[in-house]
């Protein structure tokens, strides 16, 4: 018996069917992907363009994206720093949950604190937590702004917004950095296939 977190006198209990057994029946690794980066950085459209890719291809994905989750299980938390690390942890956890059910499942959050993603990939051992670092710059971020949120921002109609008035933390150590190529941003599709090199090439699309 154990006590977790305020949880007491709990035991954990197995079934005979595990994570390597649904691997086998779906061909596959769970895995996390988890893609960081600002608001307006892709991370949302290479989220959307690798599950395409990938489930063309025959694999089985679920996308856990920041903006939709917080219209539900997310729906009380606010943006301030220590709500932010809670989001990041329960979506951690949920991801880790697919992960384990053999899903490849893609994550795209600002998640902003290198601490809370590093938490993150605590969870899955077994290089099973790829991070996709969105490295564009602020400028390019703010030139799209489709949903009109840095302009509010920078009128200081929303304030604690990320890269304006609020940090974001660079990854030091992403398996994956998407970044500009000169002048230009790769495109979806390219983005998408760089991503998918990095599964193929490490074994993920294989049970
Ligand atoms: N203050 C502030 N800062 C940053 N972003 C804001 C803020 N307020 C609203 N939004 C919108 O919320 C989306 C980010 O949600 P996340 O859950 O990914 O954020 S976080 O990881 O908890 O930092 C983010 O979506 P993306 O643009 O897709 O990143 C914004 O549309
Ligand atoms: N590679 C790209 N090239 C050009 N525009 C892009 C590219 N990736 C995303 N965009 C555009 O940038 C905007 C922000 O992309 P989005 O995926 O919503 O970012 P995030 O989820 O990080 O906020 C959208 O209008 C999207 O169409």
């Amino acid at each position: 018996m154990s006590n977790i977190g305020k949880s007491t006198n709990i035991l954990w209990h197995d079934c005979p069917i595990g994570q390597s057994e649904r691997q086998k029946l779906l061909g596959q690794k769970g895995c996390v992907i988890w893609i960081t980066g600002l608001s307006g950085s892709g991370k949302s459209t290479v989220a959307c363009a690798l599950s395409r890719e990938l489930h063309y291809r025959g694999h089985h994905t679920y996308v856990l994206d920041g903006d939709n989750l917080r219209h539900g299980l997310n729906r009380d938390l606010s943006f301030k720093a220590e709500d932010r690390t809670e989001n990041i942890r329960r979506v951690g956890e949920v991801a880790k949950l697919f992960a384990d059910a053999g899903t490849i499942c893609i994550a795209s959050l600002i998640s902003p604190y290198r601490r809370d993603r590093d938490a993150c990939r605590a969870l899955l051992p077994d290089s099973r937590f790829i991070e996709v670092f969105m490295d564009l710059p602020l400028e390019i971020c703010e030139a799209r702004d489709p949903k009109g949120l840095y302009k509010l921002a920078r009128t200081g109609k929303i304030k604690g917004f990320t890269g304006v008035d609020d940090p974001y933390e660079s990854p030091v150590n992403s398996e994956i950095v998407i970044k500009m190529e000169g002048e230009e941003c790769p495109s979806p599709k390219a983005m998408a296939k760089q991503v998918l090199s990095y599964l193929e090439e490490n074994g993920y699309l294989q049970a």
